[in-house]
């Protein structure tokens, strides 16, 4: 292995901490922390792992956490009156639906009913518009946080050749929207694109966010590229009847050619709390009427 590994986890660790620093001039200021509510519907084991991390995050950074739970067979109306509670309730600063919801229920709706200025996982299509014309608004969680490891690792990234790979809202549209506002010049591919190995192969910067385990080769990648790996597939391990994680990039190909590559685990996942925690806290501020908190 050549390339340098981002370390997510410690970046995201070290930024919760800087974020648990903050919260108590947030709380002299508006007199009350902040508050992050997050629901989830049904029974899906990895969401409810996610929820219960969120909970701790939350309430390690000095910050309130209302967690609420349907039952999987909850009518729509259910959720969307909750969300009408959690919209005005003064306590609530963020609010989080956490995805994948049940078949029956229409996603799209459900974040539409979202306060955009609660909207801490920045699904809204307010903020969607927000970020696309540069506004300030609040940014999807995985993406900024790829950004911010991005920009540790490489500082300015003016003119740099970036491959977007996956085209969904949450994380492929607002990562190339993101790159685009630091200057990169940015390509957006997708499980239909025919040229893949080419486009990558120009890249000084490949985001994976593509849903396929280890699809990204390590031959396709130019010498020295920064690999950002937003895929967490699980897929069967060497034993039988265990699994194990992998991202959309061939690990042990890819870090042989790239300058600095993320790894799965313990890369772009971690991220995607610590930024949570920082858009709560930006929300906050907005709601209470404070300028934005400084260095985030
Ligand atoms: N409303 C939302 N729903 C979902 C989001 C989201 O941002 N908002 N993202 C994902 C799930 N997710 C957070 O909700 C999430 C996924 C992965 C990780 C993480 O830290 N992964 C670890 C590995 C964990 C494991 O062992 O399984 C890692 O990559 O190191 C955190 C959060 C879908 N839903």
């Amino acid at each position: 292995m050549t390339a340098a590994l981002v370390d997510g986890k410690a970046f995201a660790s070290g930024l919760r901490a800087r974020i648990a620093e903050a919260v108590p001039a947030f709380v002299a200021a508006a007199g009350r922390a902040p508050g992050l509510a997050v629901v989830i519907v049904g029974d899906d084991p990895a969401s409810h792992v996610y929820v219960r991390a969120k909970g701790r995050a939350t309430r390690e950074a000095g910050m309130e956490s209302f967690e609420h739970r349907l039952p999987a067979h909850a009518p729509q109306a259910d959720l969307l009156n909750l969300v009408e509670a959690l919209n005005a309730d003064p306590a609530v600063d963020g609010i989080l639906v956490q995805l994948p919801l049940p078949r029956h229920m229409d996603e799209a709706a459900v974040i539409a009913a979202i306060d955009p200025d609660k909207d801490v996982d920045g699904f809204h299509v307010v903020n969607a518009g927000r970020l696309a014309v540069g506004a300030p608004g609040m940014v999807p969680c995985t993406p900024l946080g790829c950004l911010m490891l991005l920009k540790d690792r490489l500082g300015d990234l003016t003119g740099l050749d970036a491959v977007v790979i996956g085209r969904s809202n949450i994380v492929g549209k607002p990562m190339a929207q993101l790159l685009i506002a630091e200057s990169c010049t940015v390509t957006v591919a997708h499980s239909r694109t025919r040229n893949l190995p080419d486009l990558v192969a120009r890249a000084d910067i490949v985001v994976a966010a593509v849903g396929r385990p280890e699809m990204i080769k390590g031959e396709w990648l130019k010498h020295g590229a920064t690999v950002i790996d937003v895929g967490i597939n699980r897929v069967p391990g060497e034993e039988e009847g265990k699994t194990r994680l992998v991202g959309d990039v061939d690990f042990a190909s890819a870090a042989a050619v790239a300058g600095a590559i993320t790894p799965v685990p313990g890369g772009v996942g971690p991220m995607t709390i610590a930024v949570l925690l920082r858009n709560t806290l930006v929300a906050a501020h907005a709601r209470a009427g404070l300028a934005p908190p400084e260095g985030f």
